[in-house]
């Protein structure tokens, strides 16, 4: 009993008679817990502290408290039976107001996760959670003051424990659960300063700072805590829908599954989509708003073909189709371009050039004598003398495929890498050249060689004061004794010489007017090749002779003419002392005397040109028919000796505007003579071989009739008379012909006799360009 009464003493006693005297008057428990004083520091940190039993033992005086320690003592026995009492009170009390029916909460203590209090009343929540604390604090001492007593004289009555302790402990679990319920509350209220959903709210041990008689300041006052979750409830007959509310739709729509795969969108254009042939630019079709049912079909139902029998078809028929991008160039771009190099894509005249070409040249018209049927073709007559068609003089139309420089005008115009199809690139050992930035077919044109346009006299003082301390020049012999400077000019002027070449730079006729371009060879160019084409180049001094690197198998070894050209040209330098330039030939320096200058700067034309052919032609048939014409002092200044040698009197030829026309005549070797394709597609025509022996044949004869040479593939087309007479300003060859005819003979004999010359026209225009 000592023993007891002391650590009564010490510890747990004050409160003890405090609960007893709580229990003794419950109806004064709120005014015990809730001192009338005002919060001072003192106060505040007992009111602080989690212990109620020190807040109870510093908020009475000693004396009180020994008094009342006193009291208890005497009444402990007393108090004993009372305090059951009190318990049973306080649980029954606890258990109307918390626990209405203990059943239910043994049933529901699983899913309750909040107070009851919260359940009962929302706005007395947190005040009654402070009695309860309170509460449930005095009540865990009293359990264990009353079970440590119970326990202490367990040996002296066992009827009484054995009695009562079943009850007790049924109680005393309802009470646990309760002081569970409460501590639930507690720590969640506790906790609440943490939470964010509670952040703010003076609650848990914030609250406690507080008097709790004092309403907390308006903006302070605790919000409700957050809706406990609802109770699971039994599903009766009456929470099914009746037959009213089936049928009103809900307003809330269902929630869509989240959808976790993009939905595959089919490629609907591409080589294996199976579409059908189409002009329009292809496009991949994403309908928004896609029907079901077309959605739902399978590939196989919408039409697409199998995958591999689309290959077959693909492999047996092939098809046109366009890729969404350029990929045409393979190398990387951003190649330096030369600084001292001024671009210009057109040709300009420069000082006297342009006056003296107006004096010299008369403009050079040709007629193109194809019909539709036929198509400009390789058979075309202003193609074989390097006129280009255009509306004015030939009336094919769009399908006429001699229109390369208006070809290459739209090219430019649209721009582009592709387009302009050529770039700037840096070689290992020639400087710069040209790379092709895609394919070209056959004889397709590639980029025009244009510049300042200057005469000889010009060129010579730019090579004596400009141009003195050059390695590299770029000037080209052009017309009417002019020369390109491309100096400053179009990307053609670093295009480099091989030996084998697979390029050809060529003079055309265009509108009347003479223009250079570079045209791909008879294989093609391939994307990314460098190209190039034969200079031709004439040193004129040993000292200019230049190594070639072209690395070509039947190199010549240095930058000069071709062998053939330079003995015609020694040749013809023989002849008449004076050496001639053809346009297109590159030109390296100039002499020194101005006299002379003028010939050197020129290439050999060969007596063996088209016009001196025909010439010699149409004089073999006057001759045969025992006709005298008189040459014309042109013609007979260019074949001098020719007209010496046979002491005839040269031919009179009409009026021919054609100088050009001549030269042009005589042009790079045909390497697949016999080649010939046919169509009327403009993308088709660049792929045309320029016109074959036979063609060419063909042409002069016909040219001769002044009709139209009848193409190889349609003998009906052949066999038919010549539908056209040679129009007025038909080309050379025709209306010198045209000239023979009129010459009374014997038509058959003439006939053939002109055949026959034009026949060694053009096997010496062959001969000599090989
Ligand atoms: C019209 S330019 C060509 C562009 C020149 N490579 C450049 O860098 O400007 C002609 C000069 O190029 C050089 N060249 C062109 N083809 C060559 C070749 N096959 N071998 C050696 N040099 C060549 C020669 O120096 C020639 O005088």
């Amino acid at each position: 009993m000592t023993r007891r009464t002391s650590r009564l003493a010490t510890s747990a006693t004050p409160a003890l008679a405090d609960v007893a005297t709580l229990l003794d008057n419950p109806d004064d428990a709120m005014s015990l817990d809730v001192p009338e004083q005002l919060l001072t520091p003192e106060n505040s940190r007992s009111e602080t502290s989690s212990n109620n039993e020190n807040a109870l033992t510093e908020e009475n005086p000693s004396s009180r408290r020994s008094q009342a320690y006193v009291d208890s003592l005497a009444n402990s026995k007393r108090s004993r039976s009372s305090l059951r009492h009190s318990i049973a009170v306080m649980e029954s009390s606890i258990r109307t107001k918390v626990l209405p029916d203990e059943d239910t909460v043994m049933e529901d203590a699983s899913v309750v996760p909040d107070t009851p209090i919260s359940n009962s009343s929302q706005e007395l929540q947190s005040e009654d959670l402070g009695v309860s604390l309170q509460q449930r604090t005095l009540r865990k001492r009293l359990h264990k003051e009353v079970g440590e007593e119970d326990a202490g004289s367990a040996k002296g009555t066992p009827k009484v424990q054995s009695t009562q302790s079943p009850r007790r402990s049924s109680r005393l679990s309802i009470v646990n659960k309760a002081s569970d319920f409460l501590d639930r509350a507690s720590s969640v209220l506790g906790k609440s300063g943490k939470d964010p959903n509670t952040k703010g709210k003076e609650v848990g041990r914030r609250a406690s700072l507080r008097p709790r008689n004092v309403a907390p300041p308006k903006e302070e006052m605790p919000t409700p805590a957050p809706e406990p979750a609802q109770k699971k409830r039994r599903v009766s007959e009456s929470d099914l829908p009746t037959s009213k509310e089936k049928d009103t739709p809900s307003e809330e729509p269902a929630p869509l599954a989240p959808q976790r795969f993009k939905r595959k969108v089919w490629l609907t254009h591409g080589l294996y989509s199976g579409q059908e042939e189409t002009d329009s630019p292809p496009k991949q079709r994403r309908r928004k708003s896609s029907t079901k049912n077309d959605s739902s079909r399978s590939i196989v139902e919408k039409g697409y073909p199998s995958f591999l029998f689309a290959g077959a078809r693909l492999l047996e028929k092939g098809r046109d189709f366009r890729l969404p991008y350029d990929i045409f160039s393979p190398l990387p771009p951003g190649q330096p371009k030369p600084n001292e190099w001024r671009k210009t894509n057109k040709n300009v005249f420069v000082g006297d050039a342009a006056d003296e070409w107006k004096a010299t040249k008369k403009l050079e018209l040709s007629t193109c004598m194809c019909s539709d049927e036929t198509g400009c073709d390789e058979d075309c007559q202003n193609r074989y003398m390097f006129y280009e068609c255009d509306n004015g003089n030939c009336r094919v139309g769009p399908d006429c495929g001699n229109r390369n420089f208006s070809e290459l005008k739209a090219r430019t115009k649209a721009g582009g890498k592709f387009n302009i199809g050529v770039e700037v690139i840096k070689t290992e050992d020639r400087g710069y050249g040209v790379r092709s930035n895609r394919a070209f077919d056959p004889n397709q044109i590639i980029v025009e060689y244009t510049g300042e346009i200057i005469t000889q006299q010009e060129c010579e003082r730019r090579m004596r004061t400009v141009y003195k301390k050059n390695d590299c020049y770029y000037l080209m012999y052009f017309d009417q004794n002019m020369i390109i400077d491309a100096t400053r000019g179009s990307i053609a002027r670093f295009v480099n010489h091989s030996c084998e070449p697979n390029c050809r730079m060529e003079k055309w006729t265009v509108a009347g007017k003479p223009r250079m371009a570079l045209f791909a060879g008879d294989q093609g160019i391939m994307t990314g090749e460098e190209l190039s084409y034969d200079y031709n180049f004439d040193p004129y001094s040993n000292k200019n002779v230049q190594e070639c690197r072209c690395g070509a198998e039947k190199c010549r070894g240095i930058l000069g003419p071709r062998p053939k050209d330079r003995d015609q040209r020694a040749n013809a330098e023989g002849a008449n002392g004076k050496k001639t330039v053809k346009a297109g030939t590159k030109r390296k320096r100039e002499a020194t005397s101005a006299a002379t200058s003028v010939a050197k700067k020129r290439k050999v034309i060969t007596q063996k040109s088209i016009k001196a052919g025909v010439k010699k032609a149409v004089a073999k048939a006057t001759t045969a028919r025992g006709k005298v014409t008189r040459k014309t002092p042109a013609s007979a200044s260019r074949s001098p000796a020719k007209g010496k040698a046979e002491g005839k009197k040269p031919i009179k030829l009409p009026k021919v505007k054609a100088a050009a026309r001549v030269k042009a005549a005589v042009r790079a070797p045909r390497k697949a003579e016999g080649a010939k394709a046919s169509s009327k597609s403009p993308a088709k025509v660049s792929q045309l071989k320029r016109p074959s022996a036979e063609t060419k044949k063909r042409i002069l004869a016909n040219a001769a009739k002044g009709s139209k040479p009848a193409s190889k593939k349609s003998p009906a087309k052949a066999a038919k008379p010549a539908a056209r007479k040679a129009p007025s300003k038909s080309p050379v060859k025709a209306k010198v012909l045209a000239q023979a005819k009129k010459t009374p003979t014997k038509s058959t004999g003439v006939t053939r006799r002109v055949r026959n010359a034009a026949k060694s026209v053009v096997r010496v225009v062959k001969g000599g360009k090989k």
